[in-house]
């Protein structure tokens, strides 16, 4: 049986003064793939941004059911190049609690989400040395090598391949069949075809 995970209600956003979202009303269910589509500068990344709660709507509500854990994949993640992080410690910390230290099961899963994105060859490489696609491929594991009730993407697959289009919409697949939802920002008519729902924002 399927639930609400995730409801926004009347939800507006600005910039300082510049409006971006308005009367934005949704409702993620368990086991669903909800689609964000609409032009450049429509809102989808802020949307993403207020339903993960790294940022605040100015106006309405955004409810997230209690206990939800929320996945990010964001669209500009720049800031991680700078780190010296080598491909396997970067999709360790989707594992990361501050509660304890990695576990067998932790480590397992990471080698498996990199055997599956095809990224293992590049364990010990430095993030700042990899293509766009390897990059994008090991921020995907990252997201979706977390146990989340929610996966929240902003353009996955944008800079992928077809082959690795493929690999990322299998994964997904296998969490959404488990009870995951998913909410995926994408400007591809290929992946918005895989959601049940779709919400196109207007500028
Ligand atoms: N930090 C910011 N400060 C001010 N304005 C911003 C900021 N971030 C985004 N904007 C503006 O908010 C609007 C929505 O941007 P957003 O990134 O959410 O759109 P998007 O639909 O995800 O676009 P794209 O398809 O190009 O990724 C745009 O007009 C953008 O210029």
């Amino acid at each position: 049986m399927s639930f609400d995970v995730l409801t926004a209600e009347h939800v507006g956003f600005r910039y300082a003064d510049v409006p971006v979202l308005n009367h934005v009303n949704l409702r993620v269910e368990s086991g669903s793939v909800t689609a964000l589509t609409g032009a450049n500068g429509s809102g989808k990344s802020t949307l993403l941004h207020l339903l993960a709660g790294v940022a605040q709507p100015t106006e309405g509500t955004i409810h997230r059911r209690p206990g939800t854990r929320l996945a990010l994949l964001p669209q500009r993640t720049g800031d991680i190049d700078a780190l010296p992080l080598t491909v396997t410690e970067c999709v360790q910390i989707g594992r990361f609690t501050l509660r304890r230290r990695l576990s067998r099961e932790d480590r397992t899963s990471v080698m498996k989400i990199m055997q599956r994105l095809e990224i293992a060859h590049l364990a010990r490489r430095r993030l700042r040395e990899l293509s766009g696609g390897q990059r994008q491929r090991t921020l995907i594991a990252q997201a979706l090598v977390q146990d989340a009730d929610v996966y929240l993407l902003d353009e996955p697959t944008a800079a992928l391949d077809t082959h690795s289009r493929q690999q990322v919409h299998e994964l997904l697949a296998e969490h959404v069949a488990t009870g995951a939802a998913a909410v995926i920002a994408s400007h591809d008519p290929a992946e918005t075809a895989l959601a049940e729902h779709t919400i196109h924002l207007e500028r």
